[in-house]
């Protein structure tokens, strides 16, 4: 049997489409699981190689199931990420009118980029959740909801029509996916990088996220998420899901990743791995003093220093 992936299923969700991006994925059994928990905890037991799941989307931010699951329990690793552009169609079971929908689901992830569109066209419906957008189609076919917010690729798999296509309130609606699996030594850099760590401060004091921030902006690292989430100890206390330009062989990335050790409480490194908004080679140019070569020169020196060789 090959190794297997699993994804947040069932068949049809946006997931699955962008886990099949993924050249990889063609030589594995690709397994739907009913949970981004499920998903997770199938890598975590060895049942599967890696699990694929939604992590961030633009119109939203971070998918806080993932997030939370990535911050807590046996570390995990993130290996690759994808992007994907979102739009919704509305399905529902053939001869549905706009007019007899009372009912609409789909994935939390869902709700904010189709509000203003429910606003103007279904202001009555009655929102209810679903695990997925896949297994909000699923749901419609059992007959148990009206119409579900979808892919227009799932009406054929659930026996659904799309009554609506092309539906998105932002522009250019982005939802962002990883490949996570057991902790191993991250891919080798491909000069366009990403480096996520989730952080926890010693103690709270005026500045400490900013003391936490400066580690990576005095090394000239660029960050491309900052989210707190509740650390579940009490009101007030965050932990910070970080992600950051650059890979843990970088020294800047190094050196940035021992000050946070030094001065946090808790440091999770999730993983260093290629950027999927650029292409291999395409990060932005270095601030000055921040290269390999700048931080070696540097530490050569003081060594010379101690020896009394300056
Ligand atoms: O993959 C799906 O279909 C999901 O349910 C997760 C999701 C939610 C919202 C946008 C993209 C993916």
């Amino acid at each position: 049997m090959p190794a297997s992936y699993a994804y947040l299923g069932p068949e049809g969700t946006f997931t699955e489409v962008a886990l099949r991006t993924l050249p990889e994925a063609a030589t594995r059994e690709l397994i739907p699981y009913v949970s981004v928990q499920s998903a997770l905890d199938a890598v975590r037991t060895g049942e599967a190689e890696a699990a694929f799941v939604p992590i961030e989307n633009s119109v939203e931010g971070g998918i806080t199931t993932t997030l939370d699951e990535l911050v807590a329990g046996e570390p995990l690793t993130i290996y690759r990420e994808v992007l994907l552009s979102i739009t919704f169609a509305l399905l529902v079971r053939p001869g549905t009118k706009l007019a007899d929908i009372k009912t609409v689901t789909a994935h939390p992830a869902a709700q904010p980029q189709v509000r203003n569109w429910l606003r103007a066209h279904l202001p009555d419906a009655l929102w209810e959740s679903a695990a997925s957008n896949a297994d909000g189609a699923r749901l419609v076919q059992e007959g148990r909801y009206d119409a579900a917010f979808a892919g227009e690729f799932a009406a054929a798999r659930y026996g659904l029509v799309p009554l609506e296509t092309d539906i998105h309130d932002a522009e250019n609606a982005q939802t962002r996916f990883v490949l996570v699996g057991r902790p191993a030594r991250p891919a080798a850099p491909t000069g366009a990088d990403k480096t996520s760590v989730v952080l926890w401060q010693r103690e709270d004091h005026p500045g400490a996220l900013r003391d936490l921030i400066d580690e990576f902006a005095t090394r000239g690292i660029n960050l491309m998420l900052l989210q707190s989430r509740p650390t579940g100890e009490g009101i007030g206390n965050y932990c910070f899901c970080v992600d950051a330009e650059g890979h843990i062989s970088d020294r800047r990335m190094a050196e940035a990743l021992m000050g946070l050790k030094r001065v946090c409480l808790q440091v999770r490194f999730l993983g260093s791995y290629p950027r999927a908004d650029i292409a291999p080679g395409g990060a932005r140019p270095l601030q000055p003093g921040t290269s390999d070569q700048e931080f070696l020169a540097a530490s050569d020196w003081v060594t010379r220093c101690q020896d009394g060789r300056f």
